[in-house]
């Protein structure tokens, strides 16, 4: 059995997780940490994994923890920089064979998307990004959006492209936050949970690739895959397409 502690279990995703692990037959629950709980009360005497969906806020502090600890980590929750990253990997250097596993995005359907945007992104002059969400969410644009616009840069670098075009030119233009050169979109609407459209065009074309989780179950199947690989690949991995592809 893996014992997974849970950080943010009283959460939106956290509450699903919970309910995921009890489902799984070689899972079992072990710690579930809120708010004012200190993740250092995760050990290996009582915990093989620990899942966090908390909060941009608190998340680099819990896994320099749960690092500190000897724990592998598997980590949903957003607000995470090169420089953060940085810190994480500095921190697993003293520590062979832990790993810390962090996803944007646990559903298949972004991943996908994400996926077939890098394909797709040298064969178009122009790609923007929007993403749609519930309006409880605290951060803006999503951490799978900045993953989305990373990845379709990275791909128009490789090809050798240049800017995309934009004539925009008022003092102070509505046009979203600029990722590594491509437009990134946030909306927030209550009724929506968690969706994303990459738009990309040509003269006289254009390709949109919509993922849409209605419901955080979306998520879970690539949370516990997570879990169950969590020590597999040591130090730091971002990213489910490196379990799955
Ligand atoms: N990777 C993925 O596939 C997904 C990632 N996410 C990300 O997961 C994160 C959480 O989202 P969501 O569940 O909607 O948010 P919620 O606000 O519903 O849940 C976060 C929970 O964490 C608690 N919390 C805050 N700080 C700490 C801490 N230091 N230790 C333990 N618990 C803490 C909060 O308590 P309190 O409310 O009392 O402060 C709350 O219960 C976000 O960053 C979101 O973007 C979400 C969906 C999918
Ligand atoms: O807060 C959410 O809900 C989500 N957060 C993640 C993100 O910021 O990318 C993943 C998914 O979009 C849901």
């Amino acid at each position: 059995m893996i014992r997974v502690s849970v950080l943010g279990a009283g959460g939106r995703m956290g509450t699903e997780v919970v309910r995921a692990l009890k489902d799984a037959q070689d899972m079992q629950t072990a710690l579930l940490l809120g708010p004012d709980d200190d993740p250092a009360a995760i050990n290996p005497s009582n915990t093989d994994v620990a899942v966090d969906f908390t909060s941009p806020d608190a998340v680099l502090g819990n896994t320099l923890a749960l690092i500190g600890q000897g724990v592998h980590t598997v980590i949903g929750t957003t607000g995470w920089t090169k420089e953060r990253l940085d810190q994480v990997r500095q921190a697993l250097d003293g520590h062979p064979g832990l790993s810390v596993f962090i996803a944007p995005n646990f559903a298949i359907s972004a991943v996908l998307a994400d996926r077939f945007a890098a394909m797709a992104a040298r064969y178009f002059e122009s790609a923007e990004v929007v993403e749609l969400h519930h309006p409880d969410k605290v951060d803006a644009p999503s951490g799978t959006a900045l993953g989305t616009a990373s990845a379709i840069a990275e791909a128009r670098r490789q090809a050798g492209m240049g800017p995309m075009p934009d004539a925009t030119q008022q003092p102070d233009p509505s046009r979203g936050r600029v990722v590594d050169g491509v437009h990134v979109h946030a909306v927030r609407l209550r009724g929506l949970n968690a969706h994303e459209e990459i738009l990309m065009g040509n003269p006289g074309e254009q390709l949109t690739i919509r993922a849409d989780s209605f419901e955080r179950v979306s998520f879970m199947p690539g949370v516990l895959l997570a879990v169950r690989r969590a020590g597999s690949i040591p130090g730091l991995t971002v990213g489910l397409d490196h379990y799955l592809f």
